[in-house]
């Protein structure tokens, strides 16, 4: 656990770089003094907000036909060399185990970059027949990336600890397309429900997963005005049932090959949702994933003690049997250093109840993410802790997208971009053409982040690199 009192104090979230680190460290959510370079260590309160997230996640996938399972971490060269895109993509990331002990492998194992390896050939035993589709499938595992680019916990790991990957199987293209859509849809529930707005655009060409046809990308509006990736959903076609020979019985009795789909998200769920929210006294936690939803502070004085005490506990009995994760803070620390300690760790609501509200039967409810202080009769308190949970899921989402949409800004020239990417994202038109997209990243010393699927062209106007008409305009910005 952490040390008993945190000297540093938590720098204003506008340094969001040293914000960050600094509240990774003093809310407890992960500790980076692991003597391995992108490996972190949990503390069991960042875990705790780690299990509720992905809660949520399973929810929404087990709702949505899924089915969890699990395959092997470790992935045989020979398996893991079949498909050559996705070798190119991967052959400088992935970690190699030669060894068992003293004896060297005689086949090299590949500890798991992503699963498409170590799936598909069970996935080709599997699938028989059409009657067998959809198969959608979903593990939630550590995967391995030696990552050379910086990295930085919950964002960029070597070791990617809550690696959530769907892998889907189809008839057709087509119906891998809609399971792509429904994947999209399915990700921006998650967000939602994390209060977090995003950014959806179809990834350029030369910047898709290694063997899909296409990639689909969901990015967060980070604070400091880059956008982090915070999931992926890949059409691969039936690129990798050729390679892994995944053929099915067709209706009309020909064999075929499948067409498959794959989406991930990672830890980088809580690094945005943690990131958009916080503030600079700390976490500002969506109440569904609060490890802690809400603290009750005694307001003691000699007289009453008791009394009070008592109702405290009352209260938090009530709560709890109302499925509500509820603490008491009767320590001797003083209301001010109680405050400050709940604050930074994101508590949605703070109850303080003292001699004065028990004679007017109420308790006092203090919004972690507004300040709002308002008294919540005894009598109601689980259904007003609840109506606050709502009011707090909605103006947290509601306030993260009114500064997403004020951060998107629709250029006319290429130097415009260069300096509005300093703030957020830039869109402006492009033909589509390879040479175009590259030369503008070139000019403009950024990446295209992708073709928003929510169309954000403005008519017809022309190609700032080769002055063809077109209507579509793309999204430009720095990312993580
Ligand atoms: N080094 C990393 N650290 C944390 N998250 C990562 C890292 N690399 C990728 N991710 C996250 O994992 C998601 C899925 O990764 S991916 O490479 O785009 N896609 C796949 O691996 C596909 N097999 C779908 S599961 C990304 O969208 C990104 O949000
Ligand atoms: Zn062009």
């Amino acid at each position: 656990m952490a040390e008993s009192e945190k000297e540093a104090a938590l720098p204003p979230k506008e340094d969001f770089s040293d914000w960050y680190n600094e509240l990774l460290w003093m809310a407890e959510i992960m500790d980076v003094r692991y003597p391995v370079k992108g490996l972190y260590v949990w503390y069991p309160f960042g875990f705790a907000i780690r299990r509720n997230t992905y809660n949520i996640i399973r929810e929404i996938l087990d709702n949505s036909g899924h089915q969890e399972t699990l395959f092997p971490l470790l992935i045989p060269e020979n398996e893991f060399m079949k498909e050559a895109e996705h070798i190119k993509g991967f052959e400088n990331e992935v970690y190699w185990v030669t060894h068992g002990g003293k004896d060297p492998l005689d086949i090299p194992l590949a500890l798991r970059p992503t699963s498409e390896t170590a799936i598909y050939p069970m996935y080709k035993i599997w699938v028989r027949s059409h009657a067998d589709f959809p198969l959608k499938l979903y593990q939630i595992v550590n995967t391995f990336r030696y990552e050379t680019k910086h990295t930085r916990p919950l964002i960029r790991l070597r070791e990617i600890t809550s690696f959530k990957e769907a892998h889907t199987v189809h008839a057709t293209w087509e119906d891998a397309e809609a399971q792509v859509k429904e994947a999209v849809g399915l990700y921006t529930e998650i967000y939602r429900r994390l209060g977090v707005p995003v950014l959806r655009s179809r990834r350029p060409d030369w910047d898709k997963f290694p063997g899909a046809d296409y990639t689909d990308a969901i990015d967060a509006m980070m604070p400091d005005g880059k956008t982090l990736q915070i999931g992926t959903v890949h059409h691969l076609g039936d690129n990798f049932a050729k390679t892994f020979d995944i053929k099915y019985e067709a209706p009309d009795g020909e064999q075929r090959y499948a067409h498959q789909t794959c989406y991930g998200i990672s830890e980088r769920s809580i690094a945005a949702t943690i990131s958009i929210h916080g503030d600079d006294k700390g976490l500002v936690l969506p109440p569904e994933i609060a490890p802690v939803q809400v603290v009750i502070i005694p307001i003691i004085f000699k007289k009453g003690a008791e009394t009070v005490l008592a109702a405290c506990k009352d209260v938090q009995e009530r709560l709890k049997k109302a499925g509500i994760r509820v603490e008491i803070d009767a320590s001797d620390l003083r209301p001010g250093a109680k405050y400050y300690r709940w604050e930074m760790k994101g508590v949605p609501l703070r109850l303080e109840i003292g001699p004065r509200d028990l004679e007017n039967n109420v308790a006092v409810a203090v919004r972690r993410d507004t300040g709002e202080k308002e008294q919540i009769p005894l009598p109601e308190i689980e259904t007003g802790v609840r109506l606050k949970f709502e009011a707090i899921q909605k103006s947290l989402y509601d306030k993260a997208e009114s500064e997403l949409e004020s951060r998107i800004f629709d250029c006319a020239e290429l130097d415009e971009v260069k300096e509005k990417i300093q703030e957020g994202v830039a869109t402006i038109p492009w033909c589509g053409k390879r040479e175009c997209g590259l030369e503008m990243e070139d000019r403009i010393g950024a990446g295209i982040l992708g073709i928003p699927l929510t169309p954000r062209g403005k008519g017809k106007e022309k190609c700032p690199i080769c002055g063809a008409e077109t209507e579509t305009r793309v999204y430009v910005a720095r990312t993580y």
